[in-house]
Protein backbone atom coordinates (compact mmCIF):
# COMPACT_ATOMS: atom_id res chain seq x y z
CA UNK A 1 0.00 0.00 0.00
CA UNK A 2 3.35 2.26 0.48
CA UNK A 3 3.41 3.57 -2.93
CA UNK A 4 0.10 4.78 -2.75
CA UNK A 5 0.60 7.00 0.12
CA UNK A 6 3.29 9.08 -1.63
CA UNK A 7 2.59 12.70 -2.59
CA UNK A 8 1.03 13.83 -5.81
CA UNK A 9 2.73 15.85 -7.55
CA UNK A 10 1.23 19.04 -7.83
CA UNK A 11 0.96 19.19 -3.72
CA UNK A 12 -0.11 16.99 -0.66
CA UNK A 13 -3.11 15.33 -0.71
CA UNK A 14 -5.70 16.38 1.89
CA UNK A 15 -7.12 14.38 4.01
CA UNK A 16 -10.66 14.56 2.57
CA UNK A 17 -8.38 13.78 -0.75
CA UNK A 18 -6.46 10.75 0.51
CA UNK A 19 -9.97 9.30 1.49
CA UNK A 20 -11.27 9.85 -1.76
CA UNK A 21 -8.27 7.88 -2.83
CA UNK A 22 -8.04 5.15 -0.77
CA UNK A 23 -11.82 4.17 -1.94
CA UNK A 24 -10.36 4.18 -5.43
CA UNK A 25 -7.53 1.53 -3.71
CA UNK A 26 -10.33 -0.65 -2.27
CA UNK A 27 -12.69 -0.61 -5.33
CA UNK A 28 -9.65 -2.53 -6.96
CA UNK A 29 -11.29 -5.71 -6.88
CA UNK A 30 -9.48 -7.24 -9.69
CA UNK A 31 -7.88 -5.34 -12.08
CA UNK A 32 -4.74 -3.61 -10.76
CA UNK A 33 -1.99 -6.68 -10.12
CA UNK A 34 -2.39 -7.30 -13.77
CA UNK A 35 0.44 -7.00 -16.30
CA UNK A 36 -0.17 -3.95 -18.55
CA UNK A 37 2.13 -4.93 -21.19
CA UNK A 38 -0.19 -5.20 -24.36
CA UNK A 39 1.12 -4.07 -27.62
CA UNK A 40 0.27 -1.12 -29.24
CA UNK A 41 -3.36 -1.50 -30.91
CA UNK A 42 -4.73 1.35 -32.00
CA UNK A 43 -3.22 4.87 -32.60
CA UNK A 44 -4.74 8.01 -32.75
CA UNK A 45 -3.21 10.75 -34.20
CA UNK A 46 -4.43 14.73 -34.10
CA UNK A 47 -7.72 13.46 -34.24
CA UNK A 48 -10.31 16.23 -34.23
CA UNK A 49 -14.27 16.33 -34.16
CA UNK A 50 -16.46 18.80 -35.35
CA UNK A 51 -20.24 18.30 -34.82
CA UNK A 52 -21.27 21.07 -37.74
CA UNK A 53 -19.27 24.37 -36.43
CA UNK A 54 -19.06 23.07 -32.78
CA UNK A 55 -15.61 21.59 -31.84
CA UNK A 56 -16.21 18.75 -29.55
CA UNK A 57 -12.72 16.66 -29.62
CA UNK A 58 -9.23 18.50 -30.05
CA UNK A 59 -6.34 16.83 -30.85
CA UNK A 60 -6.00 13.83 -29.27
CA UNK A 61 -2.80 11.69 -29.44
CA UNK A 62 -3.49 8.37 -27.85
CA UNK A 63 -1.55 4.98 -27.90
CA UNK A 64 -3.97 2.22 -26.83
CA UNK A 65 -3.33 -1.30 -26.18
CA UNK A 66 -3.71 -4.61 -26.72
CA UNK A 67 -5.20 -7.32 -24.08
CA UNK A 68 -5.99 -4.22 -22.18
CA UNK A 69 -9.11 -2.26 -20.82
CA UNK A 70 -8.78 0.99 -21.50
CA UNK A 71 -11.05 3.47 -19.50
CA UNK A 72 -12.05 6.97 -20.59
CA UNK A 73 -13.08 9.10 -18.05
CA UNK A 74 -13.75 12.64 -17.57
CA UNK A 75 -17.12 15.27 -16.58
CA UNK A 76 -19.97 14.86 -18.76
CA UNK A 77 -19.86 16.02 -22.07
CA UNK A 78 -16.00 16.49 -22.14
CA UNK A 79 -16.12 13.82 -25.59
CA UNK A 80 -15.33 10.49 -23.95
CA UNK A 81 -18.54 9.02 -26.14
CA UNK A 82 -17.41 11.39 -29.11
CA UNK A 83 -14.01 10.11 -29.11
CA UNK A 84 -14.79 6.08 -28.61
CA UNK A 85 -16.85 6.27 -31.73
CA UNK A 86 -14.24 7.48 -33.88
CA UNK A 87 -12.83 4.27 -33.08
CA UNK A 88 -14.37 2.36 -35.15
CA UNK A 89 -16.27 5.20 -37.39
CA UNK A 90 -19.70 5.30 -35.32
CA UNK A 91 -19.90 9.14 -35.96
CA UNK A 92 -19.89 8.72 -39.85
CA UNK A 93 -23.86 8.10 -39.85
CA UNK A 94 -24.13 11.00 -37.44
CA UNK A 95 -25.30 13.99 -39.87
CA UNK A 96 -22.59 16.91 -39.34
CA UNK A 97 -19.94 14.90 -37.69
CA UNK A 98 -16.90 15.25 -39.20
CA UNK A 99 -13.83 13.80 -37.81
CA UNK A 100 -10.14 14.56 -38.88
CA UNK A 101 -6.69 13.25 -38.19
CA UNK A 102 -5.76 9.57 -38.37
CA UNK A 103 -7.38 6.64 -36.04
CA UNK A 104 -4.58 3.81 -36.70
CA UNK A 105 -5.36 0.22 -36.24
CA UNK A 106 -2.20 -2.31 -36.56
CA UNK A 107 -0.78 0.18 -38.61
CA UNK A 108 -4.06 1.19 -41.15
CA UNK A 109 -5.94 4.14 -41.08
CA UNK A 110 -9.32 3.33 -40.35
CA UNK A 111 -10.38 6.44 -42.25
CA UNK A 112 -8.47 5.41 -45.62
CA UNK A 113 -10.98 5.52 -48.31
CA UNK A 114 -10.70 1.91 -48.85
CA UNK A 115 -11.89 0.99 -45.42
CA UNK A 116 -15.36 -0.06 -45.56
CA UNK A 117 -17.07 0.77 -41.83
CA UNK A 118 -19.13 -2.50 -41.84
CA UNK A 119 -16.26 -4.53 -41.66
CA UNK A 120 -14.30 -2.15 -39.41
CA UNK A 121 -17.24 -2.88 -37.32
CA UNK A 122 -16.62 -6.51 -37.32
CA UNK A 123 -13.36 -6.36 -36.44
CA UNK A 124 -13.92 -3.69 -33.76
CA UNK A 125 -17.35 -4.08 -32.20
CA UNK A 126 -19.19 -2.01 -29.79
CA UNK A 127 -21.97 -2.50 -26.73
CA UNK A 128 -23.89 0.41 -25.64
CA UNK A 129 -25.29 2.05 -22.74
CA UNK A 130 -28.62 0.11 -23.15
CA UNK A 131 -28.83 -2.89 -24.12
CA UNK A 132 -30.20 -3.67 -27.37
CA UNK A 133 -31.06 -6.92 -28.73
CA UNK A 134 -32.62 -7.39 -31.68
CA UNK A 135 -36.37 -8.43 -31.40
CA UNK A 136 -35.32 -12.09 -32.64
CA UNK A 137 -34.43 -15.05 -30.71
CA UNK A 138 -31.78 -14.95 -28.51
CA UNK A 139 -30.18 -17.53 -31.40
CA UNK A 140 -30.82 -14.95 -33.92
CA UNK A 141 -28.93 -11.99 -32.40
CA UNK A 142 -26.08 -13.55 -32.14
CA UNK A 143 -26.16 -15.68 -35.43
CA UNK A 144 -27.07 -12.54 -37.33
CA UNK A 145 -23.41 -10.94 -37.50
CA UNK A 146 -21.18 -14.65 -38.53
CA UNK A 147 -24.23 -15.08 -41.20
CA UNK A 148 -24.30 -11.47 -42.94
CA UNK A 149 -20.51 -11.54 -42.82
CA UNK A 150 -20.19 -14.85 -44.28
CA UNK A 151 -18.14 -16.48 -41.59
CA UNK A 152 -20.03 -19.62 -41.31
CA UNK A 153 -20.39 -22.43 -43.89
CA UNK A 154 -23.53 -24.22 -42.60
CA UNK A 155 -25.64 -24.85 -39.38
CA UNK A 156 -23.81 -26.75 -37.50
CA UNK A 157 -20.84 -24.46 -37.46
CA UNK A 158 -23.11 -21.38 -36.64
CA UNK A 159 -24.57 -23.34 -33.87
CA UNK A 160 -21.12 -23.66 -32.18
CA UNK A 161 -20.38 -20.30 -33.18
CA UNK A 162 -23.36 -18.83 -31.22
CA UNK A 163 -22.73 -21.53 -28.38
CA UNK A 164 -19.20 -20.35 -28.16
CA UNK A 165 -19.94 -16.52 -27.96
CA UNK A 166 -22.50 -17.09 -25.55
CA UNK A 167 -20.26 -19.15 -23.45
CA UNK A 168 -17.52 -16.59 -23.73
CA UNK A 169 -20.01 -13.64 -22.66
CA UNK A 170 -20.81 -16.16 -19.78
CA UNK A 171 -24.63 -16.72 -20.72
CA UNK A 172 -24.59 -20.07 -22.15
CA UNK A 173 -25.90 -22.25 -18.87
CA UNK A 174 -28.64 -19.49 -18.82
CA UNK A 175 -30.20 -19.37 -21.53
CA UNK A 176 -29.36 -22.80 -23.77
CA UNK A 177 -32.83 -23.81 -23.11
CA UNK A 178 -34.49 -20.64 -24.16
CA UNK A 179 -32.07 -20.13 -27.43
CA UNK A 180 -35.77 -19.81 -29.47
CA UNK A 181 -37.41 -17.42 -27.14
CA UNK A 182 -36.69 -13.75 -27.98
CA UNK A 183 -33.52 -11.75 -26.66
CA UNK A 184 -36.17 -8.90 -25.12
CA UNK A 185 -37.15 -11.40 -22.99
CA UNK A 186 -34.12 -11.45 -21.15
CA UNK A 187 -33.65 -9.46 -17.62
CA UNK A 188 -31.15 -6.52 -18.59
CA UNK A 189 -27.90 -7.26 -17.62
CA UNK A 190 -28.62 -11.16 -19.31
CA UNK A 191 -29.64 -8.57 -22.52
CA UNK A 192 -26.49 -7.21 -21.93
CA UNK A 193 -24.73 -10.35 -21.85
CA UNK A 194 -26.40 -11.05 -25.32
CA UNK A 195 -25.26 -7.60 -26.67
CA UNK A 196 -21.59 -8.71 -25.75
CA UNK A 197 -22.02 -11.92 -27.34
CA UNK A 198 -23.53 -10.73 -30.55
CA UNK A 199 -20.44 -8.71 -30.52
CA UNK A 200 -17.85 -10.99 -30.18
CA UNK A 201 -19.43 -13.61 -32.57
CA UNK A 202 -17.86 -12.09 -35.03
CA UNK A 203 -14.52 -12.52 -34.02
CA UNK A 204 -13.63 -8.67 -33.11
CA UNK A 205 -9.98 -7.64 -32.15
CA UNK A 206 -11.58 -4.70 -30.18
CA UNK A 207 -14.57 -4.79 -27.90
CA UNK A 208 -15.50 -0.50 -27.48
CA UNK A 209 -17.95 -0.35 -24.24
CA UNK A 210 -19.93 3.20 -23.68
CA UNK A 211 -21.18 2.97 -20.37
CA UNK A 212 -22.21 -0.68 -20.51
CA UNK A 213 -23.67 -1.27 -16.86
CA UNK A 214 -25.60 2.11 -16.20
CA UNK A 215 -28.81 0.95 -17.07
CA UNK A 216 -28.08 -1.92 -14.69
CA UNK A 217 -28.67 -3.20 -10.92
CA UNK A 218 -25.43 -3.58 -8.85
CA UNK A 219 -25.27 -7.41 -9.55
CA UNK A 220 -25.62 -7.61 -13.37
CA UNK A 221 -22.46 -4.90 -12.77
CA UNK A 222 -20.71 -6.90 -11.29
CA UNK A 223 -21.39 -9.68 -13.36
CA UNK A 224 -20.23 -7.37 -16.59
CA UNK A 225 -17.46 -6.25 -15.02
CA UNK A 226 -15.99 -9.96 -14.13
CA UNK A 227 -16.99 -10.68 -17.86
CA UNK A 228 -15.11 -7.72 -18.74
CA UNK A 229 -12.04 -8.80 -16.77
CA UNK A 230 -12.31 -12.53 -18.19
CA UNK A 231 -12.48 -10.68 -22.19
CA UNK A 232 -9.31 -8.09 -21.90
CA UNK A 233 -7.35 -12.07 -22.26
CA UNK A 234 -8.09 -12.21 -25.50
CA UNK A 235 -8.94 -8.37 -26.50
CA UNK A 236 -8.32 -4.93 -26.52
CA UNK A 237 -10.80 -3.58 -24.55
CA UNK A 238 -11.94 0.51 -24.28
CA UNK A 239 -14.44 1.62 -22.20
CA UNK A 240 -16.26 4.76 -21.08
CA UNK A 241 -17.65 5.18 -17.37
CA UNK A 242 -18.89 7.66 -15.48
CA UNK A 243 -18.09 5.84 -12.40
CA UNK A 244 -14.66 5.89 -11.13
CA UNK A 245 -15.07 3.02 -8.54
CA UNK A 246 -15.52 1.03 -12.08
CA UNK A 247 -12.64 2.32 -14.03
CA UNK A 248 -10.53 1.46 -10.88
CA UNK A 249 -12.07 -1.50 -10.77
CA UNK A 250 -11.90 -2.71 -14.54
CA UNK A 251 -9.23 -1.08 -16.27
CA UNK A 252 -5.72 -1.17 -16.26
CA UNK A 253 -5.16 2.09 -18.12
CA UNK A 254 -7.08 5.33 -17.48
CA UNK A 255 -7.66 8.27 -19.76
CA UNK A 256 -8.59 11.89 -18.36
CA UNK A 257 -10.80 13.65 -20.87
CA UNK A 258 -11.82 17.87 -20.08
CA UNK A 259 -13.67 19.98 -22.40
CA UNK A 260 -12.34 17.97 -25.51
CA UNK A 261 -8.98 17.46 -24.73
CA UNK A 262 -7.08 14.28 -23.34
CA UNK A 263 -5.28 15.29 -20.17
CA UNK A 264 -3.86 12.48 -19.27
CA UNK A 265 -3.38 8.78 -20.37
CA UNK A 266 -1.33 6.55 -18.03
CA UNK A 267 -1.69 3.11 -15.59
CA UNK A 268 -4.88 3.23 -13.42
CA UNK A 269 -3.20 3.44 -10.68
CA UNK A 270 -0.96 5.92 -11.24
CA UNK A 271 -4.09 8.10 -12.51
CA UNK A 272 -5.85 7.59 -9.47
CA UNK A 273 -3.26 8.14 -7.10
CA UNK A 274 -0.57 10.13 -8.50
CA UNK A 275 -2.03 12.01 -11.43
CA UNK A 276 0.47 14.45 -13.32
CA UNK A 277 -2.42 17.01 -14.07
CA UNK A 278 -3.99 19.18 -11.54
CA UNK A 279 -7.67 18.78 -13.23
CA UNK A 280 -6.74 15.25 -12.97
CA UNK A 281 -6.49 15.35 -9.78
CA UNK A 282 -10.10 17.97 -9.16
CA UNK A 283 -11.76 15.55 -10.84
CA UNK A 284 -11.11 12.37 -9.31
CA UNK A 285 -11.33 13.96 -5.95
CA UNK A 286 -14.89 15.29 -6.56
CA UNK A 287 -14.21 19.25 -7.18
CA UNK A 288 -16.17 19.35 -10.69
CA UNK A 289 -18.02 16.53 -12.63
N1 LIG B 1 -24.90 14.16 -32.25
C1 LIG B 1 -24.39 15.31 -31.76
N2 LIG B 1 -24.66 16.49 -32.33
C2 LIG B 1 -24.15 17.65 -31.84
N3 LIG B 1 -23.36 17.72 -30.76
C3 LIG B 1 -23.07 16.57 -30.12
C4 LIG B 1 -23.56 15.30 -30.58
N4 LIG B 1 -23.11 14.34 -29.75
C5 LIG B 1 -22.35 14.98 -28.82
N5 LIG B 1 -22.33 16.31 -29.04
C6 LIG B 1 -21.62 17.34 -28.25
O1 LIG B 1 -20.24 16.97 -28.21
C7 LIG B 1 -19.71 17.20 -26.92
C8 LIG B 1 -19.15 15.88 -26.37
O2 LIG B 1 -20.25 15.00 -26.13
P1 LIG B 1 -20.04 13.47 -25.71
O3 LIG B 1 -21.39 12.85 -25.66
O4 LIG B 1 -19.01 12.87 -26.54
O5 LIG B 1 -19.45 13.65 -24.24
P2 LIG B 1 -19.37 12.59 -23.07
O6 LIG B 1 -18.13 12.92 -22.31
O7 LIG B 1 -19.50 11.21 -23.59
O8 LIG B 1 -20.65 12.98 -22.22
P3 LIG B 1 -21.56 12.09 -21.23
O9 LIG B 1 -20.62 11.62 -20.16
O10 LIG B 1 -22.58 13.07 -20.72
O11 LIG B 1 -22.16 10.98 -22.03
C9 LIG B 1 -20.83 17.78 -26.07
O12 LIG B 1 -20.72 19.17 -26.10
C10 LIG B 1 -22.07 17.32 -26.80
O13 LIG B 1 -23.13 18.23 -26.59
Amino acid sequence: MEQFRRQRTTGAWSDKERGIVDQYQTATSFAQPAAVSGSTKIKSRHVDVFYGSAQAIFDVNLDIRDRTVTAFIGPSGCGKSTFLRCLNRMNDPIEGARVEGEVIIDGENVYAPHIDPVQLRARVGMVFQKPNPFPKSVYENVAYGPRIHGQVSSKSELDDVVAEALQRAGLFEEVKDRLDEPGTGLSGGQQQRLCIARAIAVNPEVILMDEPASALDPIATAKIEELIDELRRNYCIVIVTHSMQQAARVSQRTAFFHLGYLVEEGETNQIFTNPKDERTQDYITGRFG
